[in-house]
């Protein structure tokens, strides 16, 4: 399959290259000239559960996408501020047949990518696979993880069902959701508990969960998820997502990893994604009525945080 990436940070990396390894014709699209230059003179590396590895691949900016060639699937693996610059910068890239996967964190990319994609080619999820970069071209890829899809186009379901088994015949544990709007805030419960708690308190998941109040303030912020995504008629299952969201406490699974928030604010200086989190939330609460103390005070900690670090 020829698969573009369009965004090729941490996780565009991962994809990339367990795509590549799986034996598709990847090319990674990124805008970060540095990173870029250092996959095109040196390949992709990566410490690979452990093992040093390097992938040959092909990468662009994403201000020279090739004009004339087209793609099966586009992954989007952008920030979500980066998301709609993206897509401006790929549409060239978009043809009839090609559909467009979205793996972001965050709620509510679709009214973002409908403006660029047919509905029918449109497919979103979400991940659990962790990734980080330790320097330009060089990507630090350990654990396992999942990854959750679902067709936004009615009548789409069988290409979301190949689609997923596109993604898992290459390692990536990939299965179809009958419900992807229940699985985005039930993976947004995650988001919404470590990446602002694990960046204000500059500690990975597993410290986190080591801290007395961490499963109050886990259960406080999975109930406001939970009373927004309810005006939404998205009822979450608010026991299991808790004891979901408490897996990654485990050091042996993904405690270890340092959400990406983290690894944006506290490690590259970068703004972070807290508006699409906490802040959707929050944003939400009012329109519906609904307090949010603890996504509204976790959203303006983290930008005042960015703010004291004077991040870009
Ligand atoms: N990392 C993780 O473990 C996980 C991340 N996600 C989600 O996946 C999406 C992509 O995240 P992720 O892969 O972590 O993003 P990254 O921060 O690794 O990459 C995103 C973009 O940021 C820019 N960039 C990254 N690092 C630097 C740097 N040091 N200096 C300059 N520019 C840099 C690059 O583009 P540019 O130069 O154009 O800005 C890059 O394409 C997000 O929505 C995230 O929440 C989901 C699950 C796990
Ligand atoms: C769940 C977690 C923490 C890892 O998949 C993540 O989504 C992130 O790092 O942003």
């Amino acid at each position: 399959m020829k698969i573009a990436i369009a965004g090729a940070g941490a996780m565009g990396s991962r994809f990339g290259l367990m795509l590549k390894q799986g034996g598709n014709d990847v090319l990674l699209i990124d805008g970060w000239q540095e990173h870029i230059n250092a996959i095109k003179e040196n390949g992709l590396k990566a410490n690979y559960n452990g093992e040093e590895i390097t992938v040959k691949v092909p990468i662009v900016n994403q201000n020279e996408v090739p004009t004339g060639e087209q793609f099966d699937l586009i992954i989007l693996f952008t920030k979500a501020m980066q998301l709609e610059k993206m897509l401006q910068d790929v549409k060239p890239l978009i043809a009839d047949h090609t559909e467009v996967l979205c793996l972001l964190n965050g709620i509510g990319h679709e009214d973002v990518i409908e403006k660029f994609v047919p509905m029918e080619k449109i497919f979103i999820g979400n991940t659990m696979w962790t990734a980080g970069l330790e320097g330009p071209g060089k990507a630090k890829l350990f654990g396992s993880g999942s990854v959750e899809l679902q067709n936004l186009g009615i009548g789409q379901e069988e290409s979301a069902k190949k689609l997923a088994e596109t993604l898992s015949a290459s390692g990536l544990n990939a299965k179809y959701s009958d419900n992807i709007h229940y699985s985005i805030y039930r993976k947004a419960c995650v988001n919404g508990t470590m990446n602002g708690l694990c960046t204000i308190l500059d500690v990975n998941m597993a410290g986190l969960g080591a801290t007395k109040p961490a499963h109050d303030m886990v259960v406080t912020i999975v109930n406001e998820f939970a009373a927004v995504a309810a005006k939404e008629n998205v009822n979450l299952d608010i026991p299991e997502v808790i004891e979901y969201v408490e897996t990654c406490f485990d050091p042996t699974t993904i405690g270890m990893h340092f959400p990406s928030m983290h690894q944006d604010l506290i490690k590259n200086n970068r703004l972070t994604e807290i508006d699409y989190i906490n802040g959707a939330i929050s944003r939400k609460g009012k329109k519906y009525g609904v307090v949010t103390p603890y996504c509204d005070f976790l959203t303006q900690l983290v930008h005042s945080k960015e703010e004291i670090l004077g991040a870009k």
